[in-house]
């Protein structure tokens, strides 16, 4: 991403230096002397970033910090400042500054601090077009995606979406993405300008459901003073999202069944067959092998849907998502309540990581909005997170990494834990993995079953 920088400095040196380095990296820099050139300058154009000296004579580098924040709200502004100064900077931070860099002979700190606040703008651009319409806001770029699992996710949802009319199958635990997924698929495939009609399965009672997905001719039941069009139909060029499709009990199954096979129907006490062109796509958080095993779902039915099947990861099998997608939701949040948090503390980083997420984004992002109701400043820090994160701090850490193969990241804070501890929580973590199948967890631990029971008998009597 190019972006356009004002760099402020008295020192003529230092300037032109920074502006130099910057220019090579493709962004267009402008060097400013002092405080009221930087003004005079944003008059006219806003930036994106502007560096700003701390310590300038005439204007002072907080003093035009005040000036220039109201003239330029959406800049980000990082102060500049020599060792021993950084007070100063801290100052500045609490005055809206967005980061601050010391000044060093070969600049060297420059690029990382750059690169975050590109990755903010960027982010920030991102967000804004998703606001301005929905196509954008599921385009497939907004599907958070730097896990391997979410990579290969991202890959097949392009190939998916392009293919109009296969019914597709999400499966996931509660909050994996799957309605977000579902309107990635919508929005960027050829049914994109038909409607989106989203049905939650379990929302809708027993009795009724029949008559909202097919709808009903005047007089087709007492009380049918008028035709209904019902869900289907509204579908017509577009997708019908199905969500919780395991919780449909056995004889809407077999409705739903010969709809998909004939793409027609019959509204209610009707005696025209309706065609219809729509995608179905299907989602739940139920294991549909076992529910077709156990009689409750139509094994027809579910090899009719298992057609393009996507498994959504839950949020712990996928870690290098967590932050980013916390980032989002500090934006959007921030939006909501007229605050501007950027950054997240390292410690608080590391305990949104290091956390478990039984209820998946969802969880994540009620996790953020609760934390900005109570962070003032820019910075969400560890105070902010409730106590189940902060309660990890002290303890091994074990995190999954998952690609090729799966990595196993532990992370324990020297002389804070014993070393049976360490192998307590990578036991636990692995139990976790296997759906506490303890064979399973012995065999990746290459334990026997017996070894394994005896070491979690040890950790208990302790
Ligand atoms: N890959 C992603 N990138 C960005 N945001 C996402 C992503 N996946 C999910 N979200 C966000 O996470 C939240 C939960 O997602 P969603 O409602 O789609 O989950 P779900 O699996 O359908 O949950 P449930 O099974 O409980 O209905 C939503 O606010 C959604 O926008």
């Amino acid at each position: 991403m190019q972006i356009t920088i004002f760099v402020t400095d008295d020192e003529p040196a230092i300037r032109s230096a920074i502006v130099k380095r910057l220019s090579r990296k493709k962004h267009r820099v402008v060097g400013y002397e002092s405080g009221d050139a930087l003004l005079a300058a944003v008059e006219h154009e806003i930036p994106d970033l502007i560096l700003l000296d701390l310590k300038m004579p005439g204007l002072s580098g907080l003093d035009t910090l005040k000036k220039v924040r109201p003239l330029a709200p959406q800049a980000l502004i990082i102060m500049l400042t020599a060792y021993g100064t950084v007070q100063g900077a801290v100052e500045a931070m609490k005055l809206g500054a967005y980061d601050f860099l010391i000044k060093t002979v070969d600049l060297d700190g420059i690029e990382p601090v750059l690169a975050r606040a590109i990755d903010l703008l960027g982010l920030r651009l991102r967000l804004e077009e998703e606001g301005r319409d929905q196509d954008s806001q599921y385009a497939l770029s907004n599907l958070e995606a730097n896990s391997p699992l979410m990579q290969q996710i991202l890959a097949q949802a392009r190939d998916v979406a392009s293919s109009a009319r296969s019914t597709v199958l999400l499966l996931g635990e509660t909050g994996t993405g799957k309605e977000f997924l579902a309107r990635v698929l919508h929005h960027n495939g050829a049914r994109a300008r038909g409607p989106f009609i989203g049905v939650n399965c379990t929302a809708i009672p027993k009795d009724l459901f029949e008559s909202e997905l097919f709808g009903f001719e005047r007089g087709a039941f007492t009380g049918a003073s008028q035709r209904k069009i019902g869900l289907l139909e509204k579908s017509e060029g577009g997708t019908l999202f199905l969500d919780e499709i395991g919780d449909l009990d056995l004889a809407m199954q077999g409705k739903l069944l010969r709809v998909l096979q004939e793409r027609s129907f019959r509204r209610l006490g009707g005696t025209d067959d309706i065609g219809v062109d729509f995608r179905l796509i299907a989602a739940t958080n139920r294991d549909l092998k076992k529910a077709v095993a156990s009689g409750l779902f139509r094994e027809d039915l579910f090899f009719r849907l298992n057609v393009m099947t996507f498994e959504l990861p839950p949020l712990r099998k996928r870690v290098e998502d967590i932050l980013p997608l916390c980032r989002r939701a500090l934006f959007r949040y921030g939006k909501e309540f007229g605050k501007d948090v950027m950054e997240i503390e390292p410690d608080a980083a590391a305990m949104l990581q290091q956390y478990a997420y039984p209820g998946n984004i969802r969880e994540l992002e009620n996790i953020i909005e609760r934390a900005m109701i109570f962070c003032q400043g820019q910075m969400l820090t560890a105070d902010h997170l409730p106590a189940e994160l902060r309660n990890r701090v002290g303890q091994t850490a074990v995190t999954v990494v998952q690609g090729e193969e799966q990595l196993l990241r532990v992370e324990a804070k020297l002389g804070k834990q014993s070393l049976a501890d360490i192998e307590q929580a990578i036991i636990q973590e692995v139990l976790r993995l296997s759906d506490y199948n303890k064979t399973a967890a012995a065999k990746h631990l290459g334990l026997t079953r017996f070894a394994l029971d005896r070491r979690l008998r040890k950790a208990e009597d302790e």
